[in-house]
């Protein structure tokens, strides 16, 4: 049973930066939450208090139950490692049996097969974030903490990723920081959206369908579109 993860009178500051102030929020367990804003806004932060990495000043964060996954901004690959004993890391980690041939899968899906054996130094970056997606989704966890996984892939490769992402991690507690507005229209069941400074936290409504929604379904372009008004108003507008 996935938990809820609660974020009760949390305040956060960066020095005399406040990044948040009395944040109340509520993440349904078992469900894709969308954190969208753009760069510099906390998204990060956030996702980092969620994980434990940083703790509030004030209040808790309280609720993160089971295994966790976390993709941070940084794919963090073993270089010493090739792409598929990276893949597998999980397993070499718990002393768990690897299950090579899911990981081989894993790796066609993301269109890496023709380096399954080749060290991390040799792959672009766009590469080397599909083999940190291969292996957050290789680990099976039952919470997911991932920001940006998608942001260095070309838009068709990002579109096909955010599929095979969503269909492996439905029924998980996922946690996806993102500053684009169609991803979040296509991946969320719930998305907040991060405002201002100190963060003002507005909950959106999301287009209708299961996840993950079509890019060119005329109520995902709509959502997006509202989105993008919405953050084009608040500040520096386009
Ligand atoms: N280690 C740190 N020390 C001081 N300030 C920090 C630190 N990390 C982040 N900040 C500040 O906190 C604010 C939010 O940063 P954060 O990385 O959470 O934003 P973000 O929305 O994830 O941005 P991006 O989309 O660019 O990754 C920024 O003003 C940033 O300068």
């Amino acid at each position: 049973m996935n938990q809820d993860i609660l974020f009760n009178d949390v305040s956060f500051s960066w020095g005399d930066k406040p990044l948040c102030q009395r944040l109340n929020l509520h993440l349904r367990g078992g469900k894709t939450t969308v954190m969208l804003g753009r760069s510099g806004i906390g998204k990060s932060t956030l996702l980092r208090l969620v994980a434990g990495l940083l703790q509030p000043q004030q209040g808790a964060v309280r609720g993160l139950s089971g295994n966790v996954a976390w993709m941070g901004q940084q794919d963090l690959l073993y270089p010493w490692l090739t792409v598929l004993d990276n893949v597998m890391l999980s397993a070499r980690l718990s002393g768990d049996k690897p299950d090579r041939p899911r990981a081989l899968a894993l790796l066609e899906q993301v269109k890496l097969s023709d380096v399954t054996h080749a060290p991390p130094h040799q792959l672009s970056g766009g590469m080397r974030q599909r083999v940190a997606l291969a292996r957050t989704l290789y680990a099976q966890r039952d919470v997911v903490l991932m920001d940006e996984p998608f942001a260095t892939l070309d838009v068709m490769t990002k579109l096909s990723l955010q599929t095979l992402t969503a269909g492996l991690l439905r029924g998980k507690t996922v946690l996806l920081v993102t500053h684009d507005p169609l991803e979040a229209c296509r991946m969320a069941d719930d998305i907040l959206l991060l405002q201002g400074q100190p963060l003002a936290i507005e909950s959106w409504p999301v287009p209708g369908g299961d996840v993950p929604r079509p890019f060119d379904h005329p109520d995902v372009l709509q959502a997006q579109a509202q989105l993008f008004s919405r953050l084009n108003t608040h500040e520096n507008s386009v």
